[in-house]
């Protein structure tokens, strides 16, 4: 697993201790190897179903054990190292709601954070060489656009807010308490006497100094809440989270005579900036800060919280005489967690706010991606920084080669063994500096005998103890030797009953095939069959009908006249013609001359003989 070395993060993996009653999964589904730097995540088992096993590579990984000085060393020394030698640095958790990250970043009541951490080893370093702040000029930018304060002057003005309101302080007061609960906070809400963890001592531990320098710490914190950035120190709102300004991020409008760097860094603008002379004074200001923040109770987190926070601790640099050299800054910065609106049973408000929350860290997690590839053209990848509120605050600063050429920064990916497998990988994925995906394989001697779901959870129950036997072994040689042949064997048997896998996935869909060309076949013949009934009944209908019309036909013909009938009918007609005929005899007798009148030669009557003729 190769990762490129010129990536902008560090990533390390921290593994928080799990236990059935904070976790949420049944069984470990992340292992790691003893001195190695990647973790093997094996999903659950599921009926008939391979997943991939998936090994992700860290710059380092911290196991359940790593204590938080371990942490510390590793990630946060170089970093407070660089803000000294003039270079900006940021450190960021990042993590699953739950899975540790405000534990890293700021401890619980028994132990230190890395902020608490780098703040005492910063201050017991810099000892008598900080600067008064009365006597030292800051650079016109810190005029303007920031409010600077030193901490006497920042605690007056939040004590006397506190003072003001007592009824909403009462309402702080609860939330003090509910955070000292998860060792977040002291419930005091007088800043004078903040109790913090000793543990773990940091004494043997100190950043070098420039022997001939004197220092300023400022210390000023932010959150990013809804993708809008709000100042944690700002007294005036501390009482009404609702009335609160947000401010800007931009290039400021003065620079400082040092800062030579083409591109100008950008600051949020506005911000209060609070300096310290000593490491009691920061972790007060530390403690309002907390106050201000959000944190709301979620499903997975009874203190989950829900924005962003930024914490700048700026490192200025002075003569001997009092005038300003240079200055970088430490930004630590603890983000919110990714969650699922179904696991958190989040709604409303609480709902928009992971809702925000999500987008920022899936853009986050594109630019971690991107930040270790090269694109076709042989250079490094465009990092998308610009897409989100988030990425420009984490990122700007490190692309536009302020601070001493840029930034180095660390990020801490905070994990549950136990915890939520899906969200976990998830974050794996984007923000590893490696990635490798090992497909099952099953062999025909290991399952023969068993069914094949069985076959392949045997194969998978094998290679997690395979993995977690690896932590177990003292021998460096001996564990690599002994995987090899394990993995040989088992590579062997996983590629037998892939085999077998797909001759028995041949085999079901050949059955399917032909169980649907049968059912098909029945469907056809069902179909003709109801189409032949159906044409016989039409037929016989139809046939009815034509029954039903013909007889309603001869019903309505006139019946033809019988013999009888003809036969009057006749002898009226002959009577008719026999009166008509005797009439015209009546009437020819009648013209007919006489023989005298006729001087003897008179024509014979044309009715001669017919005197006595019969008419019927
Ligand atoms: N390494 C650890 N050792 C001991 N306890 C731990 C460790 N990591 C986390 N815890 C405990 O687990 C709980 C949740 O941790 P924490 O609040 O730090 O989670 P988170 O990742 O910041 O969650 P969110 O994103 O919701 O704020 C706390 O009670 C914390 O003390």
């Amino acid at each position: 697993m190769e990762s490129t070395k010129s990536q902008l993060f560090q990533v390390f993996l921290r593994l928080r201790p799990s236990s059935p009653q904070s976790s949420v999964s049944e069984t470990r589904f992340l292992t790691t190897a003893t001195g190695q730097n990647f973790v093997y995540v094996t999903p659950p088992q599921e009926r008939n179903r391979f997943r991939a096993i998936e090994k992700f590579g860290f710059t380092k990984i911290f196991d359940e054990l790593s204590e938080q000085k371990d942490v510390f060393v590793e990630t946060v020394m170089p970093l407070l190292q660089q803000a000294i030698n003039g270079r900006d640095g940021t450190l960021a958790t990042l993590g699953v709601t739950g899975s540790g990250k405000t534990h890293t970043i700021l401890g619980s009541k028994d132990q230190k954070g890395m902020t608490q951490m780098a703040l005492d080893v910063l201050f017991s370093s810099i000892g008598d060489r900080i600067v008064d702040y009365n006597k030292v000029d800051m650079v016109a930018s810190d005029h303007t656009e920031a409010v600077l304060m030193d901490a006497v002057s920042f605690h007056e003005r939040m004590n006397s807010a506190l003072v003001k309101t007592p009824t909403k302080r009462s309402k702080l007061g609860k939330f003090l308490a509910h955070k000292l609960q998860d060792g977040h906070a002291s419930k005091r809400s007088s800043l004078a006497h903040i109790s913090t963890p000793k543990a773990p001592d940091v004494s043997d531990l100190s950043v070098g100094l420039d022997s001939k320098s004197k220092y300023a710490v400022l210390i000023s914190m932010y959150e990013l809440y809804n993708d809008r950035v709000f100042d944690l120190l700002d007294d005036s709102s501390i009482n009404n989270q609702n009335r609160r300004k947000a401010l800007i991020f931009k290039k400021p409008s003065t620079t400082a005579a040092w800062d030579t760097s083409k591109e100008s860094k950008k600051v949020v603008s506005g911000l209060r900036k609070v300096y310290v002379k000593n490491f009691q004074e920061a972790l007060q200001i530390l403690e309002h800060g907390q106050v201000s923040r959000r944190a709301s109770p979620t499903h997975s987190n009874s203190v989950s919280s829900r924005s962003h926070a930024f914490l700048q601790v700026e490192i200025k640099r002075f003569s001997p005489r009092g005038s300003e050299k240079d200055g970088a800054s430490l930004h630590i910065v603890d983000l919110a967690g990714s969650e699922r609106a179904r696991t958190a049973k989040t709604a409303g408000e609480r709902l928009a706010e992971a809702g925000s929350i999500n987008r920022s860290l899936m853009c986050l997690g594109q630019c971690l991606q991107l930040q270790t590839q090269v694109s076709d053209n042989g250079k490094p990848a465009v990092v998308p920084w610009r897409q989100s509120k988030l990425t420009e605050l984490l990122f700007s600063n490190a692309f536009s080669g302020a601070g001493g050429g840029g930034q180095r920064a660390s990020m801490i990916v905070t994990a549950d063994a136990m915890g939520d497998f899906n969200a976990t990988t998830q974050i794996l994925r984007y923000s590893a500096l490696a990635r490798e995906v090992t497909v099952p394989r099953a062999s025909s001697r290991h399952i023969s005998g068993m069914s094949d779901s069985s076959a392949a959870s045997s194969a998978l129950d094998e290679l997690a103890v395979i993995s977690t036997s690896i932590t177990q072994e003292d021998s460096k040689d001996a564990v690599i030797a002994r995987l090899i042949a394990q993995l040989e064997d088992t590579e062997g048997r996983w590629r037998d009953a892939e085999e077998r896998c797909l001759t028995i996935e041949q085999q079901v869909r050949e059955e399917v095939a032909d169980e649907m060309e049968e059912r098909l076949e029945e469907v056809r013949r069902e179909t003709l069959e109801h189409f032949e009934m159906e044409e016989e009944w039409r037929e016989g209908y139809v046939d009815g009908k034509l029954e039903i019309l013909r007889k309603g036909i001869e019903i309505r013909e006139d019946t033809p006249p019988d013999a009888a009938e003809r036969i009057q009918e006749l002898e009226s007609e002959n009577e008719a013609l026999r009166r008509e005929l005797l009439a015209l005899r009546r009437e020819a007798l009648g013209r007919t001359p006489s023989k005298g009148r006729s001087g003897g030669r008179g024509f014979p009557s044309p009715l001669k003989g017919m005197e006595n003729l019969e008419i019927y």
